[in-house]
């Protein structure tokens, strides 16, 4: 089989006597959504931090794309692919959706903000942030400020950057949070093509968006993995019911 995308192996991380990271091994293989589930402080930020460079790991490896680099920082990682691709302080309040999605496609290119004028001129830079703004469903919301939209908009909004980014990894840190159910089904409906183009670690705690959409599950307790599997094994697992789904499985 392909190496995987991403791989963890054994990785650790201590916070004084708390083990935040104990042994941690994953993968990450490509066209797969992988969900990483865990009760509150099982060690699931402090495990994306590490996999996106900005924490590092006391022990263990982390590779991507066939290198190991465990031991570089978020910016080489990001120009390698490997984007935190979901974080809500990546869109600016000020900007309208048009010039946030604008600055992701312009950031992919490798040119400065200070070119976003001139991009606004760019007909190829401007058809591409409205097929961007097209997949989420925002095309009618593109010269709204980003203030302006809802909350199921704006996480609607970080996906279409995180698409125009075009990472070789999306790691996605609960991108339902906050959501009723019918923003949960409409982001599980937009996620779920998404593993073609890029495989994604789903951190996640809405459980039926987790079922409807992941091919493989591993369960973190204590910043370790109890289980990894698919979705009917870790629903059957008598380990993973009892620290964790209870009546959700
Ligand atoms: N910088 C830090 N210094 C000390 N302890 C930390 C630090 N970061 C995290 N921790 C601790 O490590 C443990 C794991 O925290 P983490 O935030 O990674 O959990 P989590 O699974 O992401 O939780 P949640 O689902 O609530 O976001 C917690 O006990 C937390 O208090």
């Amino acid at each position: 089989m392909d190496e995987p995308v991403l791989s963890l192996r054994e990785v650790s991380k201590t916070f004084g006597v708390l083990k935040a990271s104990d042994g941690v091994s994953l993968d990450l293989r490509a066209g797969e959504i992988h969900a990483l589930i865990g009760p509150n402080g099982a060690g699931k930020s402090t495990l994306i931090a590490q996999i996106a460079g900005s924490l590092r790991p006391d022990s263990g490896t982390i590779r991507f794309a066939g290198q190991d680099v465990t031991r570089l920082g978020p910016s080489a990682r990001a120009r390698r692919g490997l984007g935190r691709s979901f974080q809500i302080s990546q869109v600016i309040a000020g900007f309208t959706v048009r010039q946030n999605i604008l600055l992701a496609v312009q950031a992919r290119a490798g040119r400065a903000y200070a070119m976003l004028r001139r991009a606004a001129r760019d007909n190829d830079a401007m058809q591409q942030v409205t097929e961007y703004a097209q997949r989420v469903g925002l095309a009618e919301r593109l010269d709204v400020e980003a203030s302006d939209i809802a909350h199921g908009e704006r996480r609607r909004l970080e996906i279409a950057m995180a698409l125009a980014m075009r990472p070789k990894v999306f790691v996605l840190d609960e991108p339902m949070a906050g959501m009723g159910a019918e923003g949960v089904a409409v982001m599980t409906q937009l996620l779920d093509p998404l593993r073609h183009e890029a495989p994604i670690l789903l951190v996640e705690h809405d459980m039926q968006a987790v079922f409807a959409l992941a091919d493989r599950i591993s369960v973190l307790v204590y910043g370790r993995i109890i289980a990894s599997g698919s979705v009917a094994e870790i629903r059957n697992d008598p380990e993973v019911r009892r620290a964790y789904l209870g009546d959700e499985a």
